[in-house]
C-alpha cells in the first residue's frame, strides 16, 4: 500500500474522472437511458474508438456549471483522501459549448470545485485547457484563442488529447504557437496509440515541457536518449495502457525502462473510472507489482511538482510537503 506516499497527479480529464455512480445519478437527474454505457457499475467499452465515444457521452450527462462543480469537488476530495497534494485536470471548454452553456460557465463551475476541495482539504488544482485532435486544426486554433484570452488563474496549461492516429501534429502547430505565446504550460497527448514518430513530432513541432504518455517513444532508443537529454517529463499513465491494450500487462510496460534510462517520469490515472484504476492504484501498482521502492516513487512526485505548470511560489510550497 502507498497511503503513506504525498502524491501528485499532472494527467486526468476531468469527464474521465467521473465515477459511474455520479454518471447514474446525473443519468436520473436527466432522465437519460444509460444502457448499453454503465453496466453492472462499469463504463462499457472495448476499444480506443469505443471508449472515445463512451467518454463523449457521459460528459454529456453533465451539463449545468454545478454540475462542473460537483464533479471537480468529487474528483479532487477523493485525490486529497488518498494522499494527493496537486491535481492538474485536463478540461475541454468544446464541451461547454456542446452542453450549450458555454465555455466561460464550464470553466467557473470546474473552478469553483477546485476551490471548494481545497477549501476542504487543502489539495491545490490547476485546469489545463485541450483541443481535440479528431477534430482537427481549425476547431484546435479557436479553442487555442479562448485559452489564450483565460482569465482565470487556475488554467494554466495546454494540451492535445483524442484520436492521435488522426491528422498530424504540424495541423496543430498554430494552436500550439498561440497558447505558447498566451504564457501557457505545454504538453501534448503523443506515444499513446501511436508510436515513435508521434513522440518525435511533437517534440520537433510543439516544443512542450511534458509529454503525455509518451511510452511508446520505448521502440526507439535514441528517441529515448533524446527525452532524456532533453529533461522532457513523461505522464505515464500506466493503468490505463494496460486497460487500451498499448502494452500487454505490467510486466511489459516500459516505465521502469524509461526511468533507468534517465527520463524525467511521473504517475497518473488519465480517465480512472474508464480504466479500473484510481492515482492511488497507480501508486499501488508501481510499488507492487513494478517494484519501485518508496524513495524511487517519491521521486517521481517530487518530478511531478517539479514539472507542474504553477508559480514558484505554489511549486515552493508544494516541495515543501513532500
Ligand atoms: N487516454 C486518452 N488518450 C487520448 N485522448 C483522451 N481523452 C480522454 N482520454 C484520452
Ligand atoms: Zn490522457
Amino acid at each position: 500500500m502507498t497511503l503513506h506516499l504525498k502524491k501528485a497527479e499532472l494527467h486526468c480529464h476531468i469527464e474521465g474522472a467521473a465515477p459511474p455512480a455520479l454518471a447514474l445519478a446525473q443519468a436520473d437527474k436527466y432522465g437519460v437511458d444509460v444502457s448499453g454505457l454503465i453496466e453492472d457499475g462499469s463504463y462499457v467499452w472495448t476499444d480506443f474508438s469505443e471508449f472515445i465515444v463512451c467518454y463523449d457521452r457521459v460528459a454529456s450527462l453533465f451539463r449545468t456549471e454545478e454540475d462542473y462543480a460537483t464533479l471537480a469537488e468529487t474528483y479532487l476530495t477523493e485525490l486529497s483522501a488518498a494522499g494527493t497534494i496537486y491535481s492538474e485536470i485536463i478540461v475541454s471548454p468544446d464541451h461547454g459549448n456542446t452542453i450549450g452553456i458555454g465555455a466561460d460557465a464550464y470553466l467557473r463551475g470546474l473552478a469553483a470545485g477546485i476551490e471548494a476541495a481545497k477549501a476542504a482539504t487543502g489539495i491545490e488544482g490547476r485546469m489545463i485547457i485541450t483541443i481535440i485532435r479528431h477534430l482537427g486544426g481549425e476547431p484546435a486554433e479557436r479553442t487555442a484563442f479562448y485559452a489564450a484570452r483565460r482569465d482565470h488563474p487556475l488554467v494554466t496549461g495546454f494540451n492535445l488529447a483524442g484520436e492521435e492516429r488522426m491528422y498530424r501534429v504540424a495541423d496543430f502547430a498554430r494552436a500550439y504557437d498561440i497558447a505558447r505565446d498566451a504564457g501557457l504550460g505545454l504538453t501534448i497527448h503523443a506515444g499513446e496509440m501511436a508510436g515513435a514518430d508521434s513522440v518525435r513530432d511533437a517534440l520537433d513541432i510543439v516544443r512542450p515541457s511534458r509529454i503525455s504518455h509518451g511510452v511508446r517513444a520505448i521502440e526507439d532508443a535514441d528517441l529515448v536518449r533524446r527525452i532524456a537529454a532533453e529533461g522532457v517529463v513523461l505522464e505515464t499513465c500506466p493503468g490505463s495502457n494496460i486497460a487500451l491494450g498499448v502494452f500487454p500487462g505490467f510486466h511489459a510496460h516500459p516505465l521502469r525502462a524509461l526511468r533507468d534510462a534517465g527520463c524525467r517520469v511521473t504517475l497518473n490515472a488519465d480517465d480512472p473510472p474508464f480504466f479500473h484504476t484510481s492515482l492511488a492504484q497507480e501508486y499501488d501498482i508501481a510499488s507492487e507489482v513494478m517494484g519501485f521502492a518508496d524513495a524511487e516513487i517519491d521521486a517521481m512526485t517530487r518530478t511531478a511538482i517539479e514539472a507542474a505548470f504553477v508559480d514558484e511560489d505554489t511549486r515552493a510550497m508544494l516541495l515543501s510537503k513532500l
